[in-house]
Order: structure tokens, then C-alpha cells, then sequence
């Protein structure tokens, strides 16, 4: 396709969404726009945008297609400033906020004077933040959901499909509504948890100086997510706040009933408890992409030397595999420890495996 696409918030998800066009629509033109200058100085040097402009009327004016990836109250700060801005004829406008409901209730104005706003949430991402993060791969096979308004129709929705194609996610339309219900609970919810566990941790420190060491292994996985950026999960917890009040108390009243059971010493209700829990999640999907997204951990058992690391990740390079991370488990005192990479897909993390067997004698484990 051809024109200009503005993107307003040139951060992670903005920043990956316009190198997904530009390699699907090598003849569009990609503005950025973001208040922070240096971000957007950083998007333009990197090649991520054909163009900058200093304000977002002057962008907004010429775009064919508006995307707002900006944290969810900006963004509808942003929505009234472009309802009172002079758009193209025939303008889509799009955001990628994670929460759906008070955002198509600012989209109504757009609506009645009939501006195409397409609600939109790719689910996928990740614990970083700002254009330096972004990659063209982010959205591959994950959901990406559209809560459409009233003007839009069938030919805008197919058009931003089109412009979209290159994120290779899989387009899916919900009502607001269930889309804050959805994602309250399997992406929001679990995020104030891992923030949660994370302050007990903190508390707990004070009195176990040996926790912050400890905490280094499966307690640093499952938390992952409370690394990520603190503004953004202010903006979502405040706009999905009924959903995430009536998770919270159900959540509260199920850690009363744990309580319970430890208390009575009720083995077969706390069996009962993991058991359902494990068979529920066992079922679920491993190969698709959720609203978190997966990172596949190998194991390597290495030996204590200087270099180990660069050594194995020179072989990984030397076959062009990309890894996410790479950390040391120090789960006991008396060895070096095991050499943990997460990779994004279970190809890579195939491909490293059938590598390392082939350079290296080191033992491999799979979680
Ligand atoms: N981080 C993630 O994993 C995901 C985030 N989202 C949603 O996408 C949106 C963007 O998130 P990220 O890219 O991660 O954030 P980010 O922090 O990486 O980037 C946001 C950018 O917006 C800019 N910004 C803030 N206010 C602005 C304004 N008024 N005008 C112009 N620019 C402004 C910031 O300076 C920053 O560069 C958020 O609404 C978030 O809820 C959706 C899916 C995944
Ligand atoms: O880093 C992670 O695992 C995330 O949870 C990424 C994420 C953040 C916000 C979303 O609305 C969707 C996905």
C-alpha cells in the first residue's frame, strides 16, 4: 500500500509496528511523532521512520493512517486533539492500548463526525520499553485484537488488515467489553501479582540477606513482568479498574480459603488446590503466542571458566540464532551454575540445541 502512515508514541510497539509496515509497504512513508525528542531523534537515526515532525497536528494532517501507541491516557488525550485537528478524507485512525473500554468511549466524538476509529491491541510485547526494543518479529502468530466503532466498515476494516499485514499476527475482532474482561485476567491481573510478590520479596529481604541470591532462579522468571514499564501499568490498571476490582476480591477470597486450608492441614483440599491448577494449565497451548509471551529457556550445564559465556554465544551467532536473554542460575554455593538462554521461538531454541550438540560437550536441558 501507499501513503503516509503517522505513528504517534514511537516507543516499543510503535516503533515495531512501523518496521513491520515498512518492510510489507516499502513505498508508504512512516512519520513518527512522540514528545519525547530524544526517542523520536533515536527512531529517526535508527532508520525506524522516514520522517519526524515536531508536532502532532503537522503529522496528522497529511497521515492516511493514524496509529496511537502511546500509554493508554495519552492516548486519549491524543484522540480529542485529533478530533479537533483538520484530517485527509477517508483517514483510519488506530491505537495499540491494552485496555479497550474508556478508549471507545472517547472514540464516539471521532465517530459522529465520521472518522474511522479501529480500537486495536496486539497482544504481544514485552518488559522493555522505547524505540531501542523494537523488532520487526514482535507480533508473529500473536492475537491481535480490533474493537471496531460505528464508522467503521467492512472496506476500513480489510484496509487496516492491509496496512498490518506485515506484523503476521492473527486478527481477531471483540467487544470491548469481553476484551477488558479477557485481558484483565490472563495480562493485567498477573501483572499485579508479579508486582505483588516482588514487594513481599523486597520486605522479606530486609530479614533474609541471602534472598536477593536465592531469588534469582524460577523466582526471577515468574516476575519477569513487574520489570516492565511503571507508567504504562499505572495508565491500564486505572482504565481496566472495575474488571480488575472484581478479579482482585475473588482473588482475596481465594487466598482466604488457602489460608483455610493450611490452617485445618487439609492434605487433600491443598492436593486437590495444585492438582487443578496443574491439569488446567498443562491444557493449554504451548505453540501459539498468548497475551504473555513465551521465552524458551535452554539449560546449559558449563564449567567454571573465564570466557564460557562469549564462547557459547559466539557459536549461536556464528549460526545467526537470535537469543532474548541469558543469565547465570546460581542455585547452588558450590558450582558456577547452569547458563540459562531464553530464546523467542522454539525454532531458535531447536537450532541452538542441534549447534551447541555439535560444538560443545556440554550437557543441554529442556524445562
Ligand atoms: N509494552 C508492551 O508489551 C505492550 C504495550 N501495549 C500498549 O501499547 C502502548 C505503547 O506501549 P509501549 O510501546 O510499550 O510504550 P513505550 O514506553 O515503549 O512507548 C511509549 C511512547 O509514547 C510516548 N508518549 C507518551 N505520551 C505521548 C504523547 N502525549 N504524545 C506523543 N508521544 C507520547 C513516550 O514518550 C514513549 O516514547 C501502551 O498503550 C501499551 O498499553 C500493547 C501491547 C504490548
Ligand atoms: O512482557 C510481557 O510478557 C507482557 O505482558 C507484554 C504485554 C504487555 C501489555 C499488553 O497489553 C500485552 C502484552
Amino acid at each position: 500500500m501507499e501513503g503516509n502512515v503517522l505513528i504517534v508514541g514511537m516507543g516499543l510497539i510503535g516503533g515495531s509496528l512501523a518496521l513491520c509496515i515498512k518492510e510489507e509497504h516499502p513505498h508508504a512513508s512512516i512519520i513518527g511523532y512522540d514528545v519525547n525528542h530524544k526517542e523520536l531523534r533515536l527512531a529517526n537515526t535508527l532508520g525506524v521512520i522516514d520522517e519526524m515532525v515536531q508536532s502532532l497536528e503537522q503529522g496528522a494532517e497529511k497521515a492516511d493512517l493514524i496509529i496511537i501507541s502511546t500509554p493508554v491516557t495519552q492516548t486519549e488525550k491524543i484522540m480529542k486533539i485529533l478530533h479537533n485537528t483538520d484530517l485527509k478524507q477517508g483517514v483510519i485512525i488506530t491505537d495499540t492500548g491494552s485496555t479497550k473500554g474508556q478508549i471507545m468511549k472517547a472514540a464516539r466524538p471521532l465517530s459522529e463526525k465520521g472518522i474511522t476509529f479501529i480500537g486495536g491491541h496486539p497482544m504481544a510485547g514485552s518488559h522493555k520499553s522505547g524505540v531501542s526494543a523494537s523488532k520487526k518479529i514482535l507480533f508473529e502468530n500473536a492475537f491481535y485484537m480490533f474493537t471496531p466503532s460505528d464508522s467503521a466498515g467492512e472496506r476500513e476494516m480489510k484496509s487496516l488488515e492491509s496496512w498490518l499485514s506485515g506484523t503476521r499476527a492473527k486478527f481477531l475482532i471483540v467487544p470491548p467489553k469481553e476484551h477488558d474482561e479477557l485481558t484483565g485476567m490472563i495480562s493485567h491481573f498477573p501483572h499485579i501479582i508479579a508486582a505483588s510478590l516482588v514487594h513481599q520479596a523486597k520486605d522479606s529481604s530486609e530479614e533474609h540477606p541471602y534472598l536477593r541470591r536465592l531469588a534469582a532462579g524460577g523466582f526471577r522468571d515468574i516476575t519477569r513482568i513487574a520489570s516492565s514499564n511503571p507508567v504504562m501499568w499505572k495508565d491500564i490498571t486505572l482504565q481496566n479498574s472495575q474488571v480488575l476490582k472484581d478479579i482482585l476480591e475473588k482473588w482475596k477470597i481465594e487466598m482466604e480459603e488457602v489460608i483455610h486450608m493450611i490452617e485445618e492441614r487439609d492434605a487433600e483440599k491443598l492436593f486437590h488446590y495444585f492438582n487443578e491448577a496443574k491439569v488446567f494449565r498443562d491444557e493449554l497451548p504451548v505453540l501459539s503466542k498468548g497475551a504473555i509471551p513465551a521465552f524458551y529457556d535452554l539449560y546449559i550445564d558449563v564449567p567454571d571458566y573465564p570466557g564460557i559465556i562469549s564462547e557459547v554465544t559466539a557459536y549461536l551467532a556464528e549460526e545467526k540464532i537470535s537469543l532474548t536473554n541469558i543469565r547465570i542460575l546460581e542455585t547452588r554455593e558450590d558450582i558456577y551454575g547452569v547458563l540459562v538462554i531464553s530464546f523467542q521461538t522454539i525454532e531458535d531454541r531447536e537450532r541452538a540445541v542441534v549447534c551447541l550438540k555439535e560444538k560443545t560437550a556440554y550437557d543441554l536441558f529442556i524445562d
